[in-house]
């Protein structure tokens, strides 16, 4: 992978007020530790500066984020993978539970822990092309936690939700649009962004406490559920890693990956 040039995250405030978290790591965002502390950082930094909304997006022309690194899954050090797991666990607590107005203007592909990150926003806009979004844990033997298919009910219907999660469904830009997993479709990443700021508008005259509160009720389950077992999902992702077969797994999706690429 290339070495980083500049920081992982760009957070910026615009002349609405609205907070733009870009994510920058070349080439396809995959979330690392590192990546996963600055964006942990940027939220709490909207939350704190009581910024009214954020929009989440992604500095690369074609790649939202292309989930979990799984160079952090792959013969780890331990340690590391614990704090790699509850950093994790940590940004999706402050973005599902944010009381802030929250949208993801996704300009490109969007697997896994990339879908996420999206879902747990309130909003999705997705730039049209031969990008995909979607959960594909089992396509490569492992199970998505149970707050990444909390969120995923959370957003489809519980039956498309069970079928997409099963079959590892990576949804093009219609089929997500037509199940709900985006909420608009857009021309380029402008035209995603000037969508979420419109989803965003819609909350001028409502008062921003009564929403927030809503917000929080609404999404409290999931929330709580992870809250309520948060050392035992680590232990099972730290079990997950030291099984021999998983690795084997994750080392041939590596080799697949790469030659993909190399081609
Ligand atoms: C019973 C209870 C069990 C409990 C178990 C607990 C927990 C386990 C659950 C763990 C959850 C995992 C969720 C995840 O997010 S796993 C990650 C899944 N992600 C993917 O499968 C995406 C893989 N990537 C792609 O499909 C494509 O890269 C792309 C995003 C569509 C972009 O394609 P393209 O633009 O063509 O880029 P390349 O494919 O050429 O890639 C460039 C470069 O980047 C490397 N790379 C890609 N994705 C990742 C990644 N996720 N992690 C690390 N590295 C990645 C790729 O290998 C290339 O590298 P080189 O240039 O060095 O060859």
């Amino acid at each position: 992978m290339a070495a980083q040039a500049g920081p992982l995250v760009d957070l910026s405030i615009d002349n609405d007020g609205i907070a733009i978290l870009t994510m920058n790591r070349p080439p396809v965002n995959s979330l690392n530790l590192e990546l996963l502390e600055e964006i942990g950082k940027s939220l709490d930094e909207v939350a704190k500066n009581k910024t009214k909304s954020m929009i989440l997006t992604s500095s690369s022309p074609s790649v939202f984020s292309a989930g979990l690194d799984i160079m952090e899954m792959y013969k780890p050090d331990l340690k590391r993978a614990e704090i790699f797991w509850t950093t994790l666990q940590d940004v999706w607590i402050k973005l599902f539970g944010s009381s802030y107005i929250t949208a993801a203007a996704i300009n490109g592909h969007a697997p896994a822990g990339g879908c996420l990150l999206s879902m747990s926003c309130e909003y999705r806009v997705m730039v049209e092309g031969k990008y995909t979004i979607g959960l594909n844990e089992t396509a490569l033997g492992i199970v998505a936690p149970t707050w990444f298919m909390d969120t995923m009910c959370h957003t489809i219907p519980i039956r498309q939700a069970e079928y997409a999660l099963t079959t590892a469904r990576m949804f093009t830009v219609d089929e997500a649009l037509q199940v709900g997993l985006i909420d608009e479709s857009a021309s380029d990443k402008a035209d995603a962004i000037d969508k979420c700021k419109k989803f965003i508008r819609k909350f001028d005259k409502i008062p921003s406490l009564a929403r927030a509160v809503t917000k929080q009720k609404i999404r409290e389950g999931p929330l709580v559920r992870l809250q309520k077992n948060r050392q035992q999902d680590t232990a099972e992702f730290l079990g997950f890693l030291k099984n021999p077969k998983i690795q084997q797994s994750l080392e041939m999706y590596i080799q697949s990956l790469k030659q993909k690429a190399a081609k």
